[in-house]
């Protein structure tokens, strides 16, 4: 459905300055219906659900991008809440052109900027075997839905923290590869949303700039030596895009780096004379996106990775078995339990274990990290939901009860869900078409729903009656 605010008249304008031969076929794509697609998520399926109305393939995005022909209720589909796929716009998968630059050495990654998680989920498939990824997010609510999404997502090698890119630079040399995906002005973002079209002022662009410039400064120091910073909007003007770009090279002293596989409608931008990349909707079947990826020289004075600083939180000495033998057997050797001061263990792979460290060290909010394996009840230990969507929970630990859509719908919202006569007492794994959803305790004549508060759907009934409710 068309938007009913209009483009702004001034930023009409700029673009038709900026961009003089291709303004108009621009400015008429933003009125036109946005393309719904979603990206599968690797290590839970190879096929796209038969539940989705799966169209094209995103070209640069395969085997795992899809266009919808229309868009489904996802709140109504279980496998979303699964993390089976992960809604999002195609021009946002693009952030996969970066793989040939990444070689095959597992790295320490960062994304700066990450809420809801569209960017991180892409990594955590992207980055090679191995790597660990923090994902921060300034804003709390929103670092909130990020933890959730990633915990979905199910990798067992991330991290979620909520603080500013400022306190993160402090952890100099920490990382080989920092996406910040830049809070911007939204241009790209007129096509689907009103209130980005209502917000756009010509002081929004160059306030956005100067953060943008705020942000680089505080997080360039956290990037190692020869490592590499992807940098996005999704916006259009030149301020915000290509003179970031400008600043990283000529004033924090970045190398300006090409992708070296160019899908077909995707051309350099003729903005600058670093390399870099401008996705049009009227080019592709896309949203806006502008992304630029620069390397830190390997000889710069005084950027050395700074030692980690050691956490007062102790490994857990005593490894309860009951609990490591939910994971895998191959991080039941690998992991380090970690007792939180919410009372909950967490798993934390050996990999992961140093970044962790020095997250704590430095007193950054941490919102997940690892495997979230149980909470402590006196002498018991409680499956986390976590577990349940997580890749590194043991196939074998729990008996499964599989529900059909309704029952998953009402177990999702948190409803009380009645199990199979034969349905084994105790902890029960819950799946639905075979996918992990989360734990129930079956206690014979009833049955107790062990899904998590924050994550319940609210309107079931509205759901299961059809409409598409946004959750
Ligand atoms: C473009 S969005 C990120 C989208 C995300 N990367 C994804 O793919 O799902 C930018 C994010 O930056 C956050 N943000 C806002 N102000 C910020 C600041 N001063 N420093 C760092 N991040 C900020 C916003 O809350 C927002 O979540």
């Amino acid at each position: 459905m068309a938007l009913q605010t209009p483009i702004p008249a001034l930023f009409s304008d700029q673009l038709r300055e900026l961009l003089p031969t291709e303004a108009e076929a621009l400015l008429a794509s933003l009125d036109e219906e946005a393309s719904v697609s979603v990206r599968l998520n690797r290590r839970k399926t190879e096929t796209p659900p038969a539940s989705l109305p799966i169209g094209e393939a995103v070209p640069w995005a395969k085997p795992v991008g899809f266009y919808l022909d229309g868009r489904p209720a996802f709140a109504a589909d279980p496998l979303w809440h699964a993390g089976v796929y992960y809604v999002q716009e195609a021009s946002s998968m693009l952030l996969r052109l970066v793989a040939p630059l990444l070689g095959e050495e597992p790295l320490r990654a960062l994304d700066l900027c990450a809420a809801p998680g569209g960017k991180s989920t892409l990594l955590v498939d992207l980055l090679p075997e191995g790597s660990t990824l923090v994902s921060n997010e300034l804003i709390r609510s929103r670092a909130q839905i990020l933890a959730e999404n990633i915990q979905k997502w199910g990798g067992v090698h991330s991290v979620v923290t909520s603080t500013e890119p400022q306190r993160l630079g402090r952890l100099r040399g920490q990382f080989d590869f920092i996406l910040v995906d830049a809070p911007c002005s939204g241009e790209g973002m007129f096509r689907k949303e009103e209130e980005a079209r209502r917000q756009w002022t010509p002081g929004l662009v160059e306030s956005c700039a100067r953060q943008q410039r705020e942000i680089l400064d505080d997080i360039w120091p956290a990037l190692a030596p020869g490592g590499l910073m992807v940098y996005s909007t999704c916006t259009f003007n030149r301020q915000e895009d290509e003179d970031m770009l400008t600043y990283l090279v000529e004033e924090l002293g970045a190398e300006s780096v090409a992708l070296p596989e160019l899908p077909e409608p995707i051309t350099p931008s003729t903005l600058s004379s670093y390399p870099c990349y401008r996705m049009m909707p009227h080019r592709l079947r896309g949203e806006g996106l502008f992304m630029a990826v620069v390397r830190k020289p390997d000889a710069e004075i005084g950027s050395a990775r700074s030692k980690p600083t050691r956490s007062k939180s102790k490994p857990n000495p005593k490894l309860p078995q009951e609990v490591l033998r939910w994971l895998t057997p191959e991080l039941r050797v690998d992991v380090t339990l970690q007792s939180l001061p919410d009372g909950t263990l967490t798993a934390i792979p050996s990999a992961l274990y140093s970044i962790v460290e020095a997250l704590q060290g430095a007193k950054i909010p941490i919102l997940t990290s690892g495997i979230p394996l149980a909470e402590v009840k006196g002498r018991d230990f409680l499956p986390l939901p976590a577990l349940a969507l997580s890749v590194g929970l043991d196939d074998e630990a729990f008996p499964r009860a599989e529900l059909t859509q309704e029952e998953a719908i009402r177990y999702l919202a948190r409803e009380a869900v009645t199990l199979s006569a034969d349905t084994p007492r105790g902890l029960v794994l819950v799946t639905y078409e075979g996918y992990p959803l989360g734990f129930a305790k079956h206690l014979g004549n009833r049955t107790n729903n062990l899904y998590p508060q924050a994550w319940r759907i609210r309107h079931p009934e509205l759901l299961l009656s059809g409409l598409d409710v946004k959750e």
